[in-house]
């Protein structure tokens, strides 16, 4: 084939149908016959099931869907569970004037009103015509480094907050890396960060309250952490906004800086994980890790 978009799915609610029961599985193929089109099944999983390992799959196959003659874009049928995990994985190594859009569904494909055609046709459109690493899903085109996932079953499902985009980095594989997520609340302890330190995490990513504050005791289990070669990044579990070092008195975001911690700024705890697994993949230092994220 000569001019081609290539469409790589890896499952999700649009490679989805219901059974008898009304459960939900992804199936083999999306049955997608396109002009134009190459379809290649690359995986058929729902996206809360991908791991590294899956991540560095689709990133290969969208580097080799991109090196075969003719390709003019990519589209990435996706769940859209962890779209935004996926999409700025391959974001983060994107060098290349064609485009990478991600799409996918809220209604299975059997659906009696299905929105997978439509974001797909737009996906298809998006990938011959725009530029970066992209998710089009309800009528809208968003760029993939700050989109979070803000409703569980409107279609029109994604928002982002446009961020500009570090320099690509050269790809390592993730797989093998372990950077956990820890969710932070009122009267949270430092246990879950010292079991993380203790199950071999190279890095924890804290979804912290308001601009990125805690407690004494989180702080305290942050500062041992570091001193234990992880690297923590502060995140926030507001939706939007920058998260910001600016409260003191032993639990506040400045503390957590004074402990080692690097302020995520605008990414939330599903992208700042990723970005922060591909920065140590690619064996970074300390110093690094802060300015990627600043
Ligand atoms: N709408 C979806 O695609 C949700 C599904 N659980 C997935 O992420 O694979």
């Amino acid at each position: 084939m000569s001019e081609h978009v290539a469409l790589l799915t890896t499952g999700g609610t649009i490679a989805s149908s219901r059974d008898e029961h009304g459960v939900s599985r992804p199936v083999a193929g999306a049955g997608i016959e396109l002009d134009g089109v190459r379809v290649r099944e690359v995986m058929s999983k729902d996206s809360s099931a991908l791991d590294f390992t899956d991540l560095d799959t689709i990133r290969t196959a969208t580097a080799d869907a991109l090196a075969e003659h003719g390709c003019v874009g990519v589209v990435v049928l996706h769940g859209t569970d962890t779209m935004e995990e996926s999409a700025l994985y391959v974001d983060l190594f994107h060098d290349d004037e064609r485009p990478v859009v991600f799409t996918g569904a809220q209604r299975t494909s059997d659906h009696p009103d299905p929105d997978g055609p439509s974001n797909i046709a737009a996906a298809v459109a998006a990938a011959q015509s725009e530029r970066g690493v992209l998710i089009a899903f309800g009528g809208r085109l968003l760029p993939a480094r700050g989109v979070i996932k803000k409703h569980t079953t409107e279609l029109d499902a994604f928002r982002s907050a446009a961020l500009p985009r570090p320099k690509p980095l050269q790809w390592k594989p993730v797989a093998g890396i372990r950077v956990d997520i820890v969710a932070l609340y009122p009267g949270a302890d430092g246990v879950q960060i010292d079991a993380s330190r203790e199950a071999g995490a190279s890095g924890i990513v804290l979804e912290a309250l308001g601009s990125g504050n805690t407690n004494a005791g989180v702080v305290h289990a942050v500062k041992e952490a570091v001193a234990a070669g992880v690297h923590v990044v502060v995140t926030t579990r507001v939706p939007f906004g920058e998260t910001s070092p600016t409260y003191g008195g032993g639990g506040g975001g400045h503390d957590l800086l004074d402990a080692g911690a690097v302020f995520s700024r605008e990414l939330r705890a599903g992208q700042a994980r990723i970005q922060l697994a591909a920065l140590i993949a690619s064996g970074t230092t300390d110093v690094a890790v802060h300015n990627s994220f600043s």
